[in-house]
């Protein structure tokens, strides 16, 4: 999959580079089963009509651009994340927009016109509640207008769990609450964070990279994997100290600087103490 940057500048409409394809559009952090229907539905367009897969996605996240609060803005995946299960769902050309002042009070026609079209956007996938636009004010209904009828805009309906839309917001809810094992059943899979073993004193510490989302303080169940084993046990996650500490009967391919990662399976108490952790 190629990976453009588009930093502080418009697509060029004198590019020999953009060839006409099937668009998607959204920021798609966590890629839940929402996320992967609508790229599943723009997959099959473009192989119906013979072209290429973009998607256009936006850093940072918009809500941390546009935000009133001090509240740092919490990403559910890192943007590494992203860029691979988008290349596994078929994604040929992935598109990245810094997200900033001046991009969002783009009309929703000039992002249309300039963006869309410019990078060779003949039909647009994406979900029924996609917005762009200064104050998020273009949608999928009014989009084919803002393209004076250049492209297609093909809407896909809201994917449901439990009677409600599955979402991002809805998924850091459920993971910051510690609600981790009804998390499968949005994303299809555990959710699954990287990072890097520490020893500090007699804890055996992991480092999580940046842009994942840690649940609340307690003791779960997990499972470690290094690549080469993958084991379950039992972690704790200490929130006030932002460290997840593993026991230290962990396999002996743990070594200081392992990298692993960590699929959450359950929660199994939000109490826990900090004296036992080496008996946990
Ligand atoms: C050109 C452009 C301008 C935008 N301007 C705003 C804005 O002024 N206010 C806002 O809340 N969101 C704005 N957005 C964000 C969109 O409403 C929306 O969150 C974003 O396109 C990601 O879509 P998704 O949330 O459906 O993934 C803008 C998006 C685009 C593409
Ligand atoms: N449940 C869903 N059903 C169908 N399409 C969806 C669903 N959730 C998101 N989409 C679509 O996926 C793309 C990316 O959406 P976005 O990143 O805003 O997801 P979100 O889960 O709604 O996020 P947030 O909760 O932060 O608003 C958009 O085209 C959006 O319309």
């Amino acid at each position: 999959m190629e990976i453009i940057h588009l930093n502080n500048k418009q697509p060029d409409p004198c590019s020999t580079e953009t060839k006409p394809s099937v668009f998607t559009a959204g920021f798609f952090d966590g890629m839940h089963v929402g996320h992967q229907k609508v790229i599943n539905e723009a997959k099959k367009m473009a192989d119906k009509k013979g072209l290429p897969l973009a998607c256009i996605t936006f850093f940072p996240h918009p809500k941390e651009i546009l935000k009133n609060s001090n509240e740092q803005f919490q990403y559910i995946n890192p943007i590494a994340e992203k860029q691979i299960a988008l290349e596994k769902l078929g994604v040929d050309k992935l598109y990245i927009v810094e997200f900033n002042y001046e991009f969002a009070s783009l009309t929703p026609k000039q992002f249309v016109q300039d963006y869309l079209l410019v990078l060779g956007a003949e039909y647009v996938v994406a979900g029924f509640d996609f917005t762009y636009g200064r104050r998020g004010q273009g949608n999928m209904e009014r989009m084919r207008e803002d393209a004076d009828q250049k492209l297609e805009a093909i809407k896909v309906e809201r994917v449901e769990r439990n009677g409600e839309k599955v979402s991002s917001t809805l998924l850091r809810e459920m993971i910051c609450s510690g609600n981790i094992e009804k998390v499968h059943d949005y994303l299809d899979q555990h959710y699954e964070v990287e990072g890097e073993i520490l020893f500090d004193h007699f804890d055996t510490v992991v480092d999580v990279k940046d842009h994942y989302l840690i649940p609340c303080s307690g003791l779960y169940d997990v499972s470690v994997s290094t690549g080469r084993e993958e084991w379950q046990q039992r972690v704790i996650v200490d929130q006030e100290r932002m460290k997840i500490i593993l026991s230290r009967d962990s396999p002996r391919s743990i070594k200081h600087s392992t990298k692993i990662s960590i699929k959450w399976l359950k929660q199994v108490s939000t109490e826990f103490v900090l004296e036992l952790a080496q008996s946990v």
